[in-house]
């Protein structure tokens, strides 16, 4: 039994109104989890938020704890299920990121995680939906490509749906790419700009190296697509059965929710992170949620960047991935019917 249910440390009230917001609630759902824990340790250094809610099943009561010693200005909260912690942890957040369920273990796909993990986030969507129905979310839980459709569908039920406020994070897919390109080409990995759009999954992820602004030959293309769309298994199989990527996760998603903070906090303008989003870009193909480009704005998304001009190979990845990624939406949108 824990000592408390619910912890409170820190002083610093909420900084803002509703019409002048100067500071943000964000909460992070599976805070105690190999991404939750290092993403809450990277959130508290981050000035735009004045109070982060941590939520779990389990555990949280300690990380918060831990994190709030730390010396920047933020309030921290740890909550469990028990004493209404999940509708406390929510209420007035301004972001909510979820990296909760479970991850993948080597010979597993992301889809392979749908059956625990769809009705885990569809449960957070829900609570999402009665105590924050203005949060921004952030679904980091896999599987992403089908996860979103799920919050969506959710929010569509509850009619509170506002698709400029429903992310699903990919900023590793690109984080990878810049990092694997300048590991090939001896550059700074801060200065590689790689675009990868589509989902994020396999041969949904699709890099965009001919906007790299770098020559490949044939074989280094190949090579380095691959490595991109299957880096996630690469940590998998180095981590043999303890789980998949938690501390670049957790790093990729301390950068996507500090872009979000910077463009709703600050209101900055032509702040841009990848994200996989409601998209027009592929209606046509009755696709309604797509990677690209994303221009944040303070209502969350501004601009879906359309993907530029691809070249004869990337035709053939985006005609590979578009029937996969039907595939999980539709997977993702009828589980909420359904359910
Ligand atoms: N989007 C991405 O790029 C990306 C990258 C890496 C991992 N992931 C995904 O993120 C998810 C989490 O990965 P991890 O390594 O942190 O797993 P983990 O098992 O280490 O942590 C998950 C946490 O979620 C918690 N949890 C389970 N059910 C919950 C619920 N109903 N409410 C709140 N918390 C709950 C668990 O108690 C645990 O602490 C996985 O689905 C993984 O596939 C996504
Ligand atoms: O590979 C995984 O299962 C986790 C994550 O989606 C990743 O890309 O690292």
């Amino acid at each position: 039994m824990f000592a408390f249910k619910l912890v409170n440390f820190g002083v610093s009230k909420r900084a803002f109104s509703s019409s002048a917001v100067t500071a943000a609630k964000v909460a992070v759902l599976g805070a105690a989890g190999g991404i939750g824990q290092p993403l809450s340790l990277l959130l508290k250094h981050n000035e735009l938020i004045s109070h982060l809610s941590l939520y779990d099943i389990v555990n949280t009561p300690g990380v918060a704890a831990d994190i709030s010693h730390i010396n920047t200005a933020s309030k921290v909260t740890g909550y469990v299920p028990e004493n209404d912690g999940l509708k406390l942890a929510l209420t007035d957040a301004d972001i909510i990121v979820i990296p909760a369920g479970v991850p993948r273990k080597p010979g597993m796909s992301r889809d392979d995680l749908f059956n625990t993990n769809a009705g885990i986030v569809k449960d957070l969507a829900i609570a999402a939906a009665q105590y924050a129905p203005k949060a921004h979310l952030a679904v980091i839980s896999n599987p992403v490509n089908s996860t979103v459709p799920i919050v969506s569908d959710v929010f569509k039920k509850f009619n509170i749906y506002d698709p400029r406020r429903i992310f699903g994070v990919t900023t590793l897919d690109i984080v990878r790419a810049s990092r694997f390109v300048s590991e090939l080409k001896g550059t700074n990995p801060k200065d590689e700009k790689i675009t990868v759009v589509g989902g994020h999954s396999g041969v949904t992820i699709i890099p965009l190296l001919s906007q790299s602004g770098h020559t490949f030959t044939d074989e280094e293309l190949k090579a380095l697509t691959h490595r991109i769309q299957f880096g996630g298994d690469e940590v998998v199989k180095a981590k043999a059965g303890t789980g998949s990527a938690t501390l670049s996760m957790a790093y990729a998603a301390s950068r996507f929710t500090g872009s979000l903070l910077r463009a709703i906090v600050k209101g900055e303008k032509g702040v841009i992170e990848p994200s996989y989003v409601k998209s027009d870009l592929f209606k046509s193909d009755d696709i309604e949620y797509f990677a690209s480009n994303v221009e944040l704005c303070s209502e969350g998304v501004g601009k879906v960047h359309s993907l530029g001009k691809l070249s004869a190979y990337e035709k053939e990845l985006l005609s590979a991935a578009l029937p996969e990624l039907k595939k999980n939406i539709t997977k993702g949108v009828d589980f909420v019917a359904n359910n």
